[in-house]
């Protein structure tokens, strides 16, 4: 048999990506975000000093997990490298990047600056590429204010077709909400439906013909729209990915006796 979705698992995720490490988390839940929007503050004041940091497999690129506990179940925090692109020029894009597609996080909370949303949104419309379970944390509303700049988070939330929370992380300020939001995604009782970039029609029409193969591949696992993108960049980086994921699949499989893992 060749290599498919069905030799491949959550199981495997874990291993090859290191998922999350907290022990008896319900959840995993990465923070992504530009540079400088507060992440790491965010990460403190919702983890206090409960981290544990090392580095990204392979990379010299820092990674730091730690928990939070809400309405009494565990949240495995991972705070991924800022970056501006998901498009792996960069070691940080690509753990970032490699992260939020094969590590499948229960939900993604994205932190933007409110002093500079719209090139903060560009991140954001990429990782709503990759994935659903977005919670999009609009972070300095401080600064913002300072500046008399007003955000509409209810219609960013409706255009976005995610859950949005305005928060003043250095100040503990939305932080609850937050982790309401965050929450709903994880469990499953918030859907979503992401705003999703539509390309010209050459390039749809190349999508249309690619996805169905990569669903053979990967099944429901990955975003296979995605993968159709990357795959039509020529992006050489996601291609190995896949491949390590591919043949971990195999290799773990073999080590339990043939039984598939899910
Ligand atoms: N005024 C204000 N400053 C904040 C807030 N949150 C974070 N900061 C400040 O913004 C700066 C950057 O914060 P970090 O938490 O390091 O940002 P980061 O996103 O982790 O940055 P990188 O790891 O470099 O990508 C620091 O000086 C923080 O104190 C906020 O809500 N309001
Ligand atoms: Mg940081």
């Amino acid at each position: 048999m060749g290599l498919t979705h069905q030799s491949c698992g959550s199981g495997v995720n874990r291993e090859i990506f290191q998922r999350g490490m907290v022990p008896g988390a319900a959840y995993v839940i990465a923070l992504a975000g530009n540079p400088n929007t507060g992440k790491s503050t965010l990460f403190n004041a919702l983890t206090g000093l409960n981290q544990h940091t090392g580095n990204w497999p392979g990379k010299t690129v820092l990674r730091a997990e730690g928990k939070f506990i809400f309405q009494g179940r565990v949240y495995n925090l991972i705070d991924l490298p800022g970056t501006y692109s998901l498009l792996a020029h960069s070691a940080e894009e690509q753990v970032a990047r490699d992260y939020l597609c094969f590590g499948k996080p229960d939900a993604t909370i994205v932190v933007v600056d409110a002093t500079c949303l719209e090139r903060n949104l560009n991140l954001v419309l990429q990782v709503l590429e990759i994935t659903a379970k977005v919670v999009v944390c609009v972070n300095l509303m401080d600064e913002a204010k300072r500046k008399n700049i007003e955000i509409n988070i209810e219609s960013l939330s409706a255009e976005l077709g995610v859950p949005v929370v305005a928060a003043t992380a250095r100040e503990g300020a939305g932080l609850a909400a937050l982790q309401q939001a965050v929450a709903g995604i994880a469990d499953g009782t918030v859907k979503t439906s992401p705003y999703i970039v539509k390309y010209d029609e050459a390039i749809e029409h190349c999508i249309r013909k690619l996805e169905p193969k990569l669903k053979e591949l990967v099944g429901e696992q990955f975003n296979s729209r995605w993968l159709a993108l990357r795959l039509l960049d020529g992006d050489e980086t996601v291609i190995r990915s896949l491949k390590k994921w591919l043949a971990e699949g195999t290799r773990v499989r073999a080590a339990a006796g043939g039984e598939i893992l899910a």
